[in-house]
């Protein structure tokens, strides 16, 4: 599903949280939306999904305003931190409920996918027994339930067991190879993004302030070393004529490419210098945090 934005503009009494002019993600295929916290990347999800009306400008998805026709939401999942479910309900009832304002609940599929995920056997406890992980569980089997055609997860691996993490990783690896959907995902973690998305939007104070293409992105990533002994693996890359830059943390960054590496290694080595950390420094860097 295609997302079209203009002039988007939220605030919250007098604190503009975005102020987005022109926004276009294409349909299929996942982007991620990133920026420091309070950038305004769960205020865009809530906007997305009327979860917020109150705002100036306009969002269409495929080319239907959605403020004005909110059927459309129909075919949209989201996964929001602290989505409100009925707490006094169990897990069960509430599957049947937000399943059956978007039409008709197969239990059976949601039993599959439950025990895919791993709450089949609390569905019928009252949601306000589970755990973090477990409420954000069944927010996932909601949205995940009657397939969406967009799906927005804001966090989504965050406070999830590692076991969950892993299955819901392969489970949209799929969706996305499948090419129905389109995915938008915000994380701090930069693996995840990069491991999903083709197109980052970098939102900063509410606005959209660059957009990355990470597949010809990639070819420009850059290595950074910290090492026991900085200053001296500066000297020898110097007289090495090896082109290197210096951090502002005292990191080093290097070409990842250069077949000279090998070389410096080496050198390292027989300066008893020991590498601590290698990184990969990539468009994305500095700027999910
Ligand atoms: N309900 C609210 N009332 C007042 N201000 C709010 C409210 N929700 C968000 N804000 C403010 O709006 C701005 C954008 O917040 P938002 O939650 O969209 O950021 P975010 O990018 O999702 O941050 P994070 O990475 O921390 O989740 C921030 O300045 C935040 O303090």
């Amino acid at each position: 599903m295609q997302i079209e934005i203009n002039n988007l503009v939220v605030t919250y009494k007098n604190n503009v949280a975005l102020d987005l002019k022109n926004l276009t993600i294409p349909d299929g295929g996942a982007y991620g939306i990133v920026g420091h916290n309070g950038a305004g990347k769960t205020t865009l999800f809530k906007s997305l999904t009327n979860i917020i009306t109150n705002y100036s400008g306009e969002i269409q998805i495929d080319g239907q305003n959605v403020r004005d026709n909110p059927a459309i939401l129909n075919r949209v999942g989201i996964v929001l931190d602290g989505m409100s479910v009925y707490m006094n309900q169990t897990g069960w009832f509430n599957l049947a409920y937000f399943s059956g304002l978007r039409g008709e609940f197969n239990r059976e599929q949601a039993r599959t996918l439950a025990a895919e995920i791993g709450i089949e056997a609390v569905l019928d406890q009252k949601v306000k027994t589970y755990s973090y992980g477990m409420k954000k569980k069944l927010i996932l089997l909601i949205a995940l339930l009657h397939q969406p055609e967009l799906l927005i997860l804001d966090e989504p691996f965050r406070g999830l067991d590692l076991e969950t993490v892993q299955w819901f990783k392969n489970y949209l690896q799929k969706l996305i190879s499948e090419g129905s959907m389109t995915l938008l995902i915000s994380s701090h973690v930069q693996s995840d993004i990069e491991m999903f998305c083709k197109s980052v939007f970098v939102i900063d104070h509410g606005q959209l302030r660059e957009t990355i293409d990470l597949a010809t992105e990639s070819d420009k990533k850059l290595r950074v070393v910290n090492t026991t002994d900085n200053a001296k693996v500066q000297a020898i890359l110097t007289e090495m004529a090896y082109e290197h830059e210096v951090l502002a943390d005292g990191r080093i960054q290097l070409s990842i490419k250069d077949p000279k590496w090998r070389e410096v290694q080496m050198k390292l080595i027989d300066a008893e210098i020991e590498i601590n950390e290698i990184g990969v420094l990539s468009a994305l860097d500095n700027k999910l945090n």
